[in-house]
């Protein structure tokens, strides 16, 4: 039986700091106000067949660290992409990536190198990042190895340290991925994520493949995890519903540009977009007693070869003015902390009239990733 680190008493060990050769004489800087991750009009583009696709359309964003952004958004908005330029297993077209204020962009794998121990990604598919016939001990010691971290004892002992981190007895380590579950194969991609003591995981929809009672122990594991060695996330998944459990801030994404960005619960309790508040209507609700998907995204996403023109949601949007038609909306601040990219929060002359907010009262349950509300509890308002 797996060990449950998150049941009372039990004792998790804080990894084994193992000096790293290119740290040697190198002074501990005073923690920096600057961002962890800082990106700047990023872009993506695959050519295919069918000609030039524009995953991730201008994107900023920027992550402190031991802080957790959520990136939400349907199938083919273009958060992996964004998740995977950041990590450099894909060249962005244009823009910039700084990690801990170093230029990370254009760096090739010699450059990278030193910084690749910060910066670490799981996937939803653990299957894809475990080799099927090594044992996971071995997979675990792997970026050990790589990095020549430690001497081989040291090195043995944390791939102990590593499986008791994420609930798993250590004499598992001479087993092979298929014999494990699939949360516990997800405990091994997020342990062998956690070797190299990284600042930021970018983790791609790592519950998506799960039932629900795994999805709320690995949730649980990854918040615990953060708490203990600090490290930021840059959390993706289709489901605002489960990035609510984790982010700090989220950032909602459609059509590969974010269109709305803001600290949880401002997402949460008074959503700006019309696309953040359908998402939020698409959540199902438990409660049988009241209706749900009130507010469900009408329609499909539009084909992404071909975006609408101005902004990219209003083919959905039931509160599309003419100016939504011709013009794409700025991003822009519209509260503390709080962007959306909307013309119903724009200056768009004169539209200041038309301005909505989606204003839901504060609850009890507020922290609540799927809170019992009654249809239509949002209101919305013409100021
Ligand atoms: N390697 C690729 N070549 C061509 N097109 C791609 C490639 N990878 C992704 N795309 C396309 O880019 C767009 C964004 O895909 P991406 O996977 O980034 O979105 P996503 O929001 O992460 O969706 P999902 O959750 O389904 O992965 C989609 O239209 C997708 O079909």
């Amino acid at each position: 039986m797996p060990v449950n680190p998150l049941q009372p008493g039990t004792v998790l060990h804080r990894p084994t700091p193992i000096p790293h050769p290119a740290d040697a004489g190198r002074h501990r800087q005073p923690p920096s106000r600057a961002a962890l991750l800082d990106v700047d009009g990023l872009h993506v583009r695959y050519r295919t067949r069918r000609g030039l696709l524009h995953a991730v359309d201008g994107v900023s964003l920027s992550l402190q660290a031991g802080q957790t952004l959520g990136l939400v958004g349907e199938s083919g908005c273009g958060k992996s992409s964004l998740g995977k330029a950041v990590m450099r297993l894909i060249e962005p077209a244009a823009g910039t990536i700084r990690l801990d204020g170093v230029d990370i962009t254009h760096l090739g794998p010699a450059g990278l190198r030193p910084h690749r121990r910060r910066f670490q990604m799981v996937f939803q598919d653990p299957g894809g990042s475990l080799d099927p016939r090594q044992r996971i001990g071995r997979s675990l010691r792997t970026p050990l190895d790589l990095h020549r971290l430690g001497t081989p004892a040291q090195r043995a002992e944390r791939v102990r340290e590593l499986m008791l981190q994420v609930g798993l007895r250590p004499e598992l380590a001479d087993r092979q991925p298929h014999e494990f579950s699939g949360g516990q194969r997800q405990r091994i991609a997020i342990a062998r994520a956690l070797a190299l003591n990284p600042a930021l995981i970018v983790c791609d929809e790592p519950v998506s493949a799960l039932d629900v009672s795994l999805q709320a122990q690995i949730l649980n594991l990854l918040s615990d995890l953060q708490q203990r060695y600090g490290m930021a996330y840059l959390f993706i998944s289709h489901d605002l519903g489960v990035v609510q459990h984790l982010a700090d801030r989220v950032a909602v994404m459609y059509l590969g540009r974010i269109v709305e960005l803001a600290p949880r619960e401002r997402i949460w309790r008074s959503p700006a977009h019309p696309y953040t508040q359908a998402l939020i209507d698409a959540i199902p609700v438990m409660d049988p007693r009241h209706e749900r998907n009130a507010g469900a995204i009408h329609g499909d996403l539009p084909n992404p070869f071909q975006p609408p023109a101005g902004c990219s949601f209003h083919t959905r949007c039931p509160h599309a003015l003419p100016v939504c038609r011709e013009q794409a909306p700025a991003l822009r601040e519209i509260g503390p902390g709080h962007h959306a990219a909307c013309h119903l929060h724009g200056e768009a002359a004169g539209h200041a009239s038309q301005i909505v907010h989606f204003v839901r009262p504060a609850a009890a349950h507020e922290a609540e990733p799927r809170p019992a509300r009654a249809a239509g509890a949002y209101a919305t308002t013409a100021t």
